[in-house]
């Protein structure tokens, strides 16, 4: 298999033409199973609900400290909220970014049968910067039907009916607005070397044009630098997708390295249904993608990485709630404490 020293960047307009869709599905099938991360330009998004989004980012990191705690993630269920730099730690070493997690706004499920229905609910919103709400809610109304559209081509590319990919989907997206402070030293770690592991696809816009920092690791085990293009959102692959499509398809390892100057980023994670069952995920598609790839894919690249097939769990939902209560234990012990109990030991 031939390694990738750059991402490619796909023309999704060249859907629209079905003298020119061919030739966008065979280089969108190379990305897919080949690098696991694509730029797509003229992706319809308009311009205005991208530029009015990358236009509040630094007015809401720069809130005063009381205006972030009073949304702080530690209040939430739902795991939707701020959290300041240092809070979560990749790969061992801590994260130097602050964030606010958002979602497809929810009402909880009164309801709700299993714990990781508790996923599910609604955001806090800072009072202070009221112009959000709106705008965040627009640019996951935009993404959402990005994300639907390109599964897609996504299917196309991958020799299946159009509509393959939905019954995956959840009623719950979510959006993190990132900040990423100026660092005190090079490379300093932005966000350690990791797999997206909460959604089936992202989709990142890379909101600081003049800031380099993404890197993407190739299979030498070479950074490959993801500088951002103006116009385009870069896009990869989540491991519920790699587990579905039995590895064709893989989550790449992705890292951003900060620097002397911040950097703002604003990464869209399509979500999966929570109820989905690890048999669900891998049947359907089993024999289809049994047939792919064989005599290029060695034993090694067909390995899933994923703790969904590896743990004891019922659905995505619960690997999912899982994760979150291991990197946020004071919202575990407060909001789940049966669960912390068995997974925080
Ligand atoms: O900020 C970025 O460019 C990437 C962030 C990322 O990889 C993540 O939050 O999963
Ligand atoms: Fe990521």
């Amino acid at each position: 298999m031939r390694d990738f020293t750059q991402i490619p960047i796909l023309d999704l307009s060249l859907s629209d033409d079905p003298a020119t869709l061919p030739d966008l599905l065979s280089r969108l099938k190379t990305a897919l199973t080949e690098v696991g991360f694509l730029y797509i330009a003229n992706h319809g998004v308009p311009p205005s609900v991208t530029g009015d989004l990358v236009h509040l980012l630094p007015a809401l990191f720069g809130l005063p400290a009381e205006a972030k705690a009073a949304i702080a993630l530690e209040h939430s269920p739902h795991f939707l909220g701020y959290s300041g730099a240092g809070a979560e730690t990749t790969a061992g070493g801590a994260d130097h970014r602050e964030q606010v997690e958002l979602a497809t706004e929810l009402a909880v499920r009164p309801e709700a049968g299993a714990p990781w229905e508790g996923l599910r609910g609604p955001n806090q919103w800072p009072r202070e910067l009221p112009e959000l709400r709106p705008v965040a809610e627009r640019y996951i109304e935009e993404l959402t039907a990005l994300g639907e559209r390109f599964l897609r081509l996504v299917a196309q590319a991958l020799s299946l009916p159009e509509d393959s990919f939905f019954s995956y989907l959840s009623d719950q997206h979510r959006l993190k607005l990132v900040h990423y402070p100026e660092a005190p030293l090079p490379d300093t770690q932005g966000v350690g070397p990791h797999k997206d592991s909460s959604g089936w696809w992202t989709f990142l816009l890379q909101a600081s044009p003049d800031v380099q920092g993404l890197q993407v690791l190739n299979k030498s085990g070479a950074w490959i630098d993801v500088p951002a293009i103006p116009g385009t959102l870069v896009v990869n692959i989540g491991q519920a997708f790699e587990v579905v499509t039995h590895g064709v398809c893989k989550a790449t390892t992705h890292r951003v390295q900060s620097s002397s100057r911040e950097r703002f980023s604003v990464p869209f994670f399509q979500g999966v249904r929570r109820d989905l069952t690890r048999r669900q995920a891998l049947e359907p598609l089993a024999n289809h993608f049994a047939g792919f790839g064989t005599g290029t894919e060695s034993g090694e690249a067909r390995r899933i990485d994923s703790l969904f097939l590896t743990g004891e769990y019922e659905t995505w939902g619960e690997a999912q709630l899982r994760t979150k209560i291991r990197s946020h234990r004071e919202n575990g012990r407060a909001f789940y404490p049966e669960l912390y109990a068995r997974y925080v030991k």
